[in-house]
């Protein structure tokens, strides 16, 4: 290990949680082992760390986010723009964690790093302008109200902000929470995903060597499912930021008065009409629905191909898919294996019970060795079926042909998700009004779904979250409004 990484590794090979300004290991004595979904042994290894000090995090986050919210605005920045160049510099060790631990890979590993240093000095210059300004209002704009009212509105920290990503993109997924809440003036407490764990205490030593001042950033490691309750109650939280999977339902109804930015599952549909460029859907097809093997809460999970070109459409794709590579991400294979086993599990449970339900494997039987998963295409899916409904969140793409864009839409609608959805089509009116019946926090026209670039709003509705990210909306969602109003002795007219 490098000497920029070395203070993150105890000796006993065990990675250290963060807290106050330092690495340490935790006093349970325990540990979590983190397993390579390649090779399904144990690749690293997180403290296990406890409710003490847990609540440590946030009793020195409290007193460092005073400190910190009085610092000036482009000071925050500067030490932002020190971490995004340190990743920059210290890139690969980070990328080399996501290979070993979520097996994304190699090119795709490094893309997210560096994404994420770019996010990074985004953000500190949105924000120098973006939390830089306010609001006055004169009174005399109300009915019944002279000019004898000030109000100066002003974008104030909220806290402490809880910030919890998931295993697919355990890094960006952390930076897109922890630039914008510090930049705003908050303290975080970062509970990295168990799978992703060991990049994201990588990019935390960046943080670090930048010279964030202490207190400001802690890392809780450990499974979520036995610290998690533990982090989202705690009465010191000022604001979850939370993406992942269904829990974050569950963490929503449990949370109380904080504010939250959540988000959650998709099922992406491809709306492919009869006019649409076939070639082009395809491309997008493709690339929308097995990039990283479909673990992308954007991709394409389900087209909906107008009947009349359905078979051209199909053929299309599955020629695409027959030249995917499958392997390891080391050799940047296209399909990897999926996180875990009880993933393929249950992605394999989902083609089974549409095969029984009498969908079409359009290239092939049903192959998975260990966590890998050959790439599946799969015709004729009716709405009887799981994959219908649910998200594979592997590299399985259901295929169902519809009559009518209408039917299209109804069935985008009727899903308890809505984060994104794309329609393919050459009739830039019909895509519009597609957009507008779809109910999806975004929809793209003539192309896949995708969060990126990183400063467009993404948000989704229905079971897809609440609030929304993207950089300027990120920004927003870390502060609170905070008015002033001078009460003047008497009423006074600016020129009059
Ligand atoms: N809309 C979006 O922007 C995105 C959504 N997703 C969604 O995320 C899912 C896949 O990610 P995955 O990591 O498996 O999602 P999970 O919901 O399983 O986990 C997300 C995070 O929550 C933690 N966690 C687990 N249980 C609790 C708990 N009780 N309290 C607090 N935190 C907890 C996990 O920790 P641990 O790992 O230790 O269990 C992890 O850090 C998919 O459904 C996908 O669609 C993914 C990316 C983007
Ligand atoms: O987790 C995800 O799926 C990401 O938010 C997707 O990001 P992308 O669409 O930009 O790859």
């Amino acid at each position: 290990m490098c000497d920029f990484y070395a203070p993150i590794l105890a000796s006993n090979g065990v990675y250290k949680y963060y807290i106050d300004g330092e690495w340490k290991e935790s006093a349970s004595g325990k540990s979590v082992a983190i397993s390579n979904p390649s090779t399904r042994e144990t690749a690293y290894q997180v403290q296990a760390c406890t409710q003490d000090e847990v609540n440590k995090m946030f009793a020195s986050a409290k007193v460092a986010q005073k400190a910190w919210a009085r610092t000036p605005l482009y000071k925050r920045a500067e030490v932002l723009h020190k971490v995004a160049s340190l990743m920059r510099e210290n890139a690969q060790p980070i990328a080399d964690c996501l290979v070993k631990e979520v097996a994304k890979p190699t090119k795709d590993s490094l893309t997210e790093v560096i994404r994420s240093a770019d996010l990074i000095d985004y953000t500190a210059e949105e924000a120098v302008r973006y939390l830089g300004e306010g609001q006055l209002l004169n009174s005399d704009s109300f009915p019944g109200n002279a000019r004898n009212k000030l109000c100066l509105v002003s974008k104030v920290p909220l806290g402490v902000v809880l910030a919890i990503p998931p295993f697919n993109y355990p890094v960006n997924l952390a930076v897109s929470k922890l630039a914008p809440a510090l930049m705003a003036g908050n303290a975080v407490v970062l509970k990295p995903p168990t799978q992703g764990a060991v990049a994201g205490i990588h990019m935390v030593q960046c943080f670090h060597a930048a010279g964030l001042p202490a207190g400001l950033l802690s890392v809780a490691t450990g499974r979520g499912a036995e610290i998690g309750d533990f982090l989202t109650t705690h009465p010191d939280v000022n604001c979850i930021s939370f993406t992942g999977g269904d829990t974050g339902i569950a963490i929503a109804k449990k949370a109380g008065m904080v504010p939250l930015q959540m988000e959650l599952g998709g099922k992406d549909v491809c709306i492919v009409c009869e006019d649409a460029d076939l070639d082009l859907a395809a491309k997008h097809i493709i690339k929308g629905g097995f990039s990283y093997s479909g673990q992308r809460c954007t991709a394409v999970k389900l087209v909906l191909v107008h009947a009349a070109v359905a078979d051209r459409l199909v053929a299309a794709v599955a020629a695409g898919v027959a030249k995917l590579s499958v392997g390891r991400p080391e050799d940047d294979a296209d399909i990897t294996p999926v996180v875990s086993d009880s993933s393929a599990n249950f992605i394999e449970g989902l083609a089974m019970d549409a095969k029984a339900k009498g969908a079409k494997f359009v290239n092939g039987e049903w192959r998975r060795e260990g966590n890998l998963i050959w790439p599946l295409l799969l015709d004729n899916v009716t709405a009887d079926m799981r994959l219908a409904w649910e998200e594979p969140f592997g590299p399985v793409l259901p295929v169902m042909r519809v009559g009518s864009v209408d039917e299209a839409v109804a069935h985008c609608n009727k899903s308890k998700y809505g984060l994104q959805g794309c329609v393919f089509t050459r009739d830039i009116n019909a895509a519009i009004r597609i957009s507008d019946a779809m109910e999806t926090g975004t929809v793209q026209v003539n192309s896949a779904p995708a969060r990126g670039p990183d400063h467009f709003p993404f948000q989704g509705f229905r079971d897809s979250g609440i609030g929304s990210q993207g950089i300027r909306n990120s920004l927003a969602m870390m502060v609170k409004t905070k008015s002033t109003v001078i009460n003047l002795d008497k009423e006074s007219y600016t020129m009059g």
